[in-house]
């Protein structure tokens, strides 16, 4: 059966239970994901290329291909973006400026980034943001913005306050919001004495990164909390409770990454709560796997939770979705492709389910009925819909991406 004549069916299906899925498919056409640049060469980045990776975070494997130039990660990307469905963001770190000066993260400019922007324009893609507060000698000690020593803390000012600027110059230069994302390593691998001067070091040096008043049409702060990291394990800074609270206070976007929680806690939960206190979210969905594993992102039971999260709550207005996970394991442009298509698909399918009915049964304390239709709606015929969605897109359907990317393997990735 040809993939139109499988949609038409299910069609009728979701059109029984009141869902109109050409009306979801335009839906989904609006996301943008913010898809990390990180993915495609393992954090090395261009700045500093001979850096360790520092900051408690790991990335693992060493399958060949890794881009290792400006024009390898933007080839390596624009092969992903051709096997998914939509139009999207490119999530970049400080440390990707294209540049052949010398020059340290306390110097940066827009400039630096202005072929990333050229390369944006021209692929109709956003852009989004981040300070690299790690893999830099000025963060050898465990503390950058919230360290007790003022040279180190205030280069890592600096640097905050030059990534903002690029953030607003994105945002400018291609008229869609950039997010800038701040998250910072600080912590203690043992038991400290005193928790709360480093964070109230971190709540001023933040205060002075943002005194400068910005547009937020143009660029918009984000803050993102973790629970620890490898030798960071008895005390971050950055918790959730300081981010949280930073956010909610100073009116700041706060950044939720699946993978900064403990094992049980999930982010899907804290979605709506967050919401009430902040004007927008920004998500990091990752994998974690037994800690912050940052494994590709998977169609798993918590994914689809967060879908849900955010449209049974309405909130994919007010939230940005971003990725990130950095598997070095397996090929890096079939790991884009992979972890972004299951996003979007949870996503549809999440659209695919009668919200509103389903709250006026939950409403009238009818719960066997919300268990019972909520179970049944799961084996609906979603992926169907799906593979019509690519067809409709030009990006192929079922695993036929696979063959591609195999392609692309054994002609570029095999060749560097
Ligand atoms: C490279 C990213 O900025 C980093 O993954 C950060 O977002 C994070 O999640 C650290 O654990
Ligand atoms: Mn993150």
């Amino acid at each position: 059966m040809s993939t139109q004549a499988a949609y038409q069916i299910a069609k009728e299906q979701y059109a029984k239970i009141g869902v109109d899925t050409d009306a979801v498919l335009e839906r989904l056409k609006q996301i943008k994901v913010s898809i990390h640049c990180w993915q495609g060469d393992d954090i090395a980045g261009f700045l500093f290329q001979d850096n360790a990776l520092t900051g408690g975070i790991q990335v693992t494997g060493n399958y060949p291909g890794r881009a290792c130039t400006v024009a390898q990660l933007r080839q390596d990307f624009e092969k992903a973006l051709s096997c998914i469905p939509g139009t999207h963001k490119f999530n970049l770190h400080a440390i990707y400026a294209d540049t052949n000066e010398k020059v340290d993260l306390n110097e940066l400019e827009p400039r630096h980034f202005a072929s990333w922007v050229d390369w944006a324009k021209e692929k109709g893609l956003g852009l989004d943001f981040n300070p690299t507060c790690f893999s830099h000698p000025m963060a050898d000690s465990g503390f950058t913005i919230s360290s007790a020593d003022d040279a180190v803390r205030q280069f890592w000012i600096e640097h905050c306050k030059r990534s903002r600027k690029i953030g607003d110059y994105f945002g400018r230069e291609l008229g869609q919001k950039c997010v800038t994302n701040y998250w910072f390593p600080d912590g203690y691998k043992d038991i400290p004495v005193d928790r709360e001067a480093p964070r109230h070091r971190m709540m001023t040096a933040l205060d002075e990164v943002f005194s400068e008043p910005m547009d937020p049409a143009y660029n918009l702060d984000a803050i993102e909390s973790k629970v620890f990291g490898i030798g960071a394990e008895s005390y971050t800074v950055g918790s959730n409770e300081f981010c949280l609270g930073y956010a909610v206070s100073r009116d700041k976007a706060y950044c939720l990454d699946a993978g900064h929680f403990h094992p049980t806690e999930v982010i899907s939960d804290k979605i709506p709560s967050v919401l009430l206190y902040t004007k927008e979210l920004l998500l990091h969905v990752s994998r974690p796997v037994r800690w912050d594993s940052d494994h590709v992102v998977a169609f798993d039971d918590e994914l689809n939770a967060i879908a849900q999260s955010l449209v049974r709550g309405g909130f994919l207005d007010r939230t940005h979705i971003g990725l990130d996970f950095f598997d070095a394991s397996i090929n890096r442009v079939a790991a884009w492709v992979i972890g972004t298509r299951n996003l979007l698909k949870a996503l549809l399918r999440a659209m695919l389910e009668p919200t509103q009915k389903l709250k006026e049964i939950e409403l009238s304390g009818d719960y066997t009925s919300r268990l019972a239709l909520t179970e049944e709606y799961k084996t609906y015929p979603f992926g169907i819909v799906w593979d019509h969605y690519c067809e409709q897109m030009g990006v192929p359907v079922g695993a036929d991406w696979l063959d591609e990317i195999r392609r692309y393997e054994e002609t570029i990735l095999s060749q560097r």
